[in-house]
């Protein structure tokens, strides 16, 4: 277990390897993710960050390495284990993914359904909904439709929706993808504000590099299925290695 001022991460990927064929993927990618760290990986399209988050939320089995979550070996895990620390990580996918026949309210509805023991005491379904849109600014859309809203309307929709069970590690991927640079800016300062309040620690896929700047603790470059560099924004961003500069220009 690696630790850093003694303490534990709250998610660990050690030499991570995926291979289809004889296409090696992931070479032996390792990521540790600290409490309210915020963590960023860039890489080029095809480097194998869609990959590796599917190796991590369980869509997709790696060739070899280990995934702890929680200190927790998600490979020797139970269904029940499983089930539930996985109400421990909120998901923004890429391109948003509501449910289109559901309203707003009940598109966040849904994973407090699903996860009903996770509700504390004196938490109604509807306090809670009524919060999270508070925290997006958009509780007057809660009776409209997915068609109804614009793409900076269901980005923030959905990061309401991966925030309501209040998870302590969220995933982002591509958080600002298809957005215009001012819609993507006020997603990133929402997933700021909305990351203090409740203490929350992120992984972030993106090729944005004012996300980056904005978000980033830490940042890892993912070239060639290894970590070809780590850093914070402003060492990598001035560093003089032609590779690294290629992502800050
Ligand atoms: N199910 C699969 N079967 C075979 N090859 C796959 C599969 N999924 C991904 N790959 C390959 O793995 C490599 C990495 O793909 P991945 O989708 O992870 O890239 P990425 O870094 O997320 O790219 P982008 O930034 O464009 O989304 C690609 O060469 C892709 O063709």
């Amino acid at each position: 277990m690696s630790i850093k001022n003694n303490i534990s991460p709250v998610l660990e990927i050690k030499d991570l390897k995926k291979s289809f064929g004889d296409h090696q993927v992931l070479k032996g990618f390792n990521v540790s993710l600290y409490p309210q760290e915020n963590v960023v990986i860039m890489g080029k399209s095809g480097s194998g960050k869609s990959v590796m988050i599917k190796c991590l939320v369980g869509l997709m089995k790696a060739t070899s390495g280990t995934i702890k979550i929680k200190n927790k070996d998600i490979s020797i895990l139970g269904q029940t284990e499983l089930d539930f620390l996985r109400t421990e990580i909120g998901f923004l996918f890429q391109g948003s993914a509501l449910y289109d026949s559901m309203t707003v309210r009940e598109n966040l509805e849904f994973p407090l359904r699903r996860h009903k023991d996770k509700l504390r005491f004196r938490e109604s379904v509807h306090d809670l909904v009524h919060e999270a849109l508070e925290n997006v600014g958009l509780v007057d859309a809660i009776d409209l439709m997915p068609s109804e809203l614009s793409g900076g309307m269901k980005r923030r929709v959905a990061l309401a929706r991966a925030l309501i069970l209040k998870p302590s590690i969220m995933l982002y991927d591509e958080p600002t993808t298809g957005l215009d640079p001012i819609t993507a800016k006020e997603i990133i300062h929402l997933m700021r504000n909305i990351q203090d309040r409740y203490g929350t620690s992120s992984l972030i896929i993106t090729h944005d590099v004012d996300c980056a700047r904005v978000i980033s603790n830490r940042i890892i470059l993912l070239v060639d299925g290894i970590n070809y560099a780590e850093g914070t924004y402003d060492e990598l961003s001035s560093s003089k290695d032609s590779m690294t500069k290629m992502f800050f220009k």
